[in-house]
């Protein structure tokens, strides 16, 4: 059985699902892709199907091939593999996460289901229930982002005896900026293992004050090198220099979030900075504009986040 697993830490790319520009998937860069998190962003954990990877947009059959593709090319050189299997039918929904436990995953991780939506803690806690239950020896996750799903029950309120309902939860995905509820997630479960990863990228140090033990983000696929600097500076407590990071991350995101940011700019910004082609992304999402990558471009340049040069104390001034 492979629960219970190591403790999932540190930087988790959410990984983006490349595309050739007919829209289908383009797999054979997947293997590419996964030595480059590992060799130039220091990142060796993925966070496959999320968000960032349109896990939505995708049918059952792809989300299941991407899953695998990932697990594949990633053995020996990731840490942890896990997989979102969020949906809005609990049937598929328990196919994934059956799936997941199949191919070898690290885990699994679930949205709250967003158009027929659960309206209380129960409800959601059972829906859960019953996907986590399809992959008995799988560490569970929840994927908390309110914004996104609608659905507003405080993760502080769903973490309460979760482990009674749930026996194979083991941590919380919080991509939310309530740092209360996120705060007292932490606090009110001390006495539990539980992985607390925090998943707006641009506030992550207040989460690290916070207790988050890691971070599942978009940005770590191309800023994992520099946020891990941050997460070095932290661990060692100098938060003069974490905060200088902190900061400098937050020129680049606060820049092209006036541009207009999304997953379609990630795709965008990925290819620019990796070199690897993450294609467009699929309808109803836009392919980014040719002014944004440029515009993203020649930030990251003015920012020296594409030399990857150290960031030291003196040099922060410059392209703020
Ligand atoms: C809404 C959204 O996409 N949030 C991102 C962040 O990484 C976000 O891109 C970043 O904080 C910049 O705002 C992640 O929380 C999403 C994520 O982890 C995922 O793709 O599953």
């Amino acid at each position: 059985m492979a629960f219970p697993k190591k403790k999932l830490q540190g930087l988790v790319a959410a990984t983006i699902t490349p595309m050739t520009e007919n829209g289908e998937i383009n797999f054979s860069v997947i293997g590419q892709y996964v030595d480059y998190l590992v060799k130039e962003q220091g990142v060796k954990n993925i966070f496959v199907n999320g968000t960032t990877g349109e896990g939505l947009s995708l049918s059952v059959s792809e989300r299941r091939q991407v899953a695998e593709e990932w697990v594949t090319k990633g053995k020996d050189k990731l840490d942890q593999v896990i997989i979102h299997v969020g949906a809005l039918s609990l049937k598929e929904s328990q196919e994934l996460a059956q799936h997941a436990a199949e191919i070898g995953a690290d885990g699994i991780a679930v949205i709250a289901p967003f158009f027929l939506k659960p309206w209380t803690k129960d409800i959601l806690i059972n829906f859960l229930k019953e996907v986590a239950a399809a992959a008995p020896a799988l560490p569970f996750y929840y994927y908390h982002i309110p914004a996104l799903t609608g659905v507003k029950i405080r993760a502080e309120e769903l973490l309460d005896g979760i482990l009674d309902k749930i026996p194979t939860f083991q941590g919380l995905k919080f991509s939310d900026t309530d740092l209360l509820d996120f705060g007292q997630c932490v606090d009110q479960n001390r006495q539990q293992q539980f992985a607390f990863l925090f998943g707006v990228d641009e506030q992550l140090l207040s989460a690290l004050v916070m207790g988050a033990t890691g971070a599942v983000g978009s940005t770590y696929n191309y800023l994992g090198k520099k946020t891990n600097q941050m997460l070095e500076a932290f661990e060692q407590k100098d938060f003069s220099l974490a905060l200088n990071y902190q900061f400098c991350i937050q020129r680049f995101i606060n820049f092209v979030v006036k541009l207009g940011f999304g997953v379609s700019q990630t795709k965008a910004i990925m290819t620019l900075v990796s070199g690897i082609p993450m294609g467009p992304p699929r309808l109803p999402l836009q392919k980014a504009s040719r002014e944004f990558t440029d515009s993203a471009e020649a930030k990251l340049k003015s920012l020296d986040f594409l030399s990857f040069t150290d960031l030291k104390d003196g040099n922060l001034e410059v392209g703020s």
